[in-house]
């Protein structure tokens, strides 16, 4: 697609934090509005006013839910009909609906920020899966109440050493992960979607998903949160995982049936779970909280002053937080750039790779 006299319109929601100079060159190439709704209903009502009529890109931000609510059927109803790209200044895209963007005729193309957060995510990953398998919390928990270890003592914990690893979501933070379980000794085995090539899985074995739930030690979620993964772990998944298998979660609450996870914690069926996101954030399951077992991390997947590798050579010591957000930011912008200059999206989102 290629504009040549008329500027195309791209709408912002949210706020640019860093970027300004990015997006500001963005100005010459299309004309940019904002939305000024304070929530909601007053955003929609803009919508219908007119007020966005010819907007063909959206720049919008994680924050920008709470001034929108989530991308679903109602508001791509009242969306302009121009808009064909939505670009997402994060990894996780669960507050868009993608499929009922694809289904809109012509589509909106959805984009996001991958890799940037794979490191620190994927150390976070690494970080629950040893407490869970050393059952730390249970020892911790009783030193900050005076009582040393506690009484009785804390079970034994397991190694991770010759454990089998099962990564259910075998993307940036899945195959992050697995480079750093494998110095830990444990071995790996993926699914997803489609199989990896050669290159991309590493090494690692692609198995169906009743394979991974029986064989695996431990079970990491990676995946995204869309309509087909909300609850992919419930009840009939907890029954067909291996007695004493260790759970962890550093993806989205929603992909794990929490209510399911509590029984199965219970139970026994699950020895330990290790957790840095929720269902109802910030909300935490009363069961969650009283169970010694479970590591417990709120949402601190990505909470590091360093850049990702993939970032470091923009990296200055002293702003490094602010490199980060600067570059998923000039990424966002530059998923713009490109929808407008040649008609593709730099990062379109994987659901839509076929579109
Ligand atoms: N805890 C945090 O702070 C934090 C930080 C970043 C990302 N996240 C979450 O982690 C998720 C994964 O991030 P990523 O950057 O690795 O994403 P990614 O898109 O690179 O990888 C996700 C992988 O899941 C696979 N997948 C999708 N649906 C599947 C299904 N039904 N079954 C099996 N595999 C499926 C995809 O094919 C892809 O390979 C994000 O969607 C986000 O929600 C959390």
């Amino acid at each position: 697609m290629t504009y040549t006299n008329v500027k195309p319109k791209v709408l912002l929601i949210g706020c640019i934090e860093h970027a300004q100079s990015a997006w500001g060159a963005l100005g010459q190439l299309a004309e940019l509005v904002e939305s000024t709704a304070t929530h909601r209903a007053e955003f929609i009502q803009e919508c219908k006013e007119g007020k966005f009529d010819d907007v063909v890109a959206l720049y919008r931000t994680i924050a920008s839910v709470a001034l929108t609510g989530l991308i679903d059927e109602e508001l791509l109803g009242v969306l302009p009909k121009s808009l064909r790209y939505i670009a997402h200044c994060g990894a996780g895209y669960d507050q868009i609906d993608v499929h009922a963007c694809s289904a809109r005729s012509p589509p909106i193309r959805v984009s996001n920020v991958p890799t940037a957060v794979d490191d620190a995510t994927a150390d976070v990953n690494m970080f629950l899966i040893l407490g869970a398998l050393r059952n730390f919390n249970t020892g911790m928990n009783a030193l900050r109440q005076g009582k040393w270890r506690g009484r009785p003592a804390p079970p034994l914990g397991h190694d991770p050493e010759g454990k089998v690893l099962g990564i259910l979501g075998m993307g940036g933070i899945g195959r992050n992960l697995k480079k750093k379980a494998e110095a830990f000794g444990m071995k790996v085995i993926y699914h997803n979607r489609r199989e990896l090539s050669d290159v991309m899985s590493a090494g690692a074995q692609y198995v169906s998903f009743d394979e991974l739930l029986s064989t695996s030690d431990v079970v990491s979620l990676n995946l995204p949160l869309n309509k087909n993964t909300r609850h992919i772990i419930s009840k009939a998944e907890f029954a067909k995982m291996k007695d004493g298998v260790v759970v962890v979660n550093t993806a989205r609450g929603a992909v794990m049936d929490e209510a399911a996870l509590v029984e199965a914690l219970d139970s026994g069926k699950v020895f330990s779970a290790g957790l840095d996101v929720y269902e109802e954030e910030p909300k935490i399951h009363p069961g969650l909280l009283s169970n010694q077992n479970v590591m417990l991390v709120p949402h601190m997947g990505t909470w590091t002053i360093e850049v990702s590798s993939q970032q470091s050579s923009k990296c200055c010591i002293g702003s490094l937080r602010i490199q980060t957000i600067l570059a998923m930011e000039e990424w966002t912008i530059e998923n713009i750039q490109m929808a407008l200059e040649v008609g593709s999206l730099k990062s379109p989102v994987p659901e839509q790779a076929d579109l």
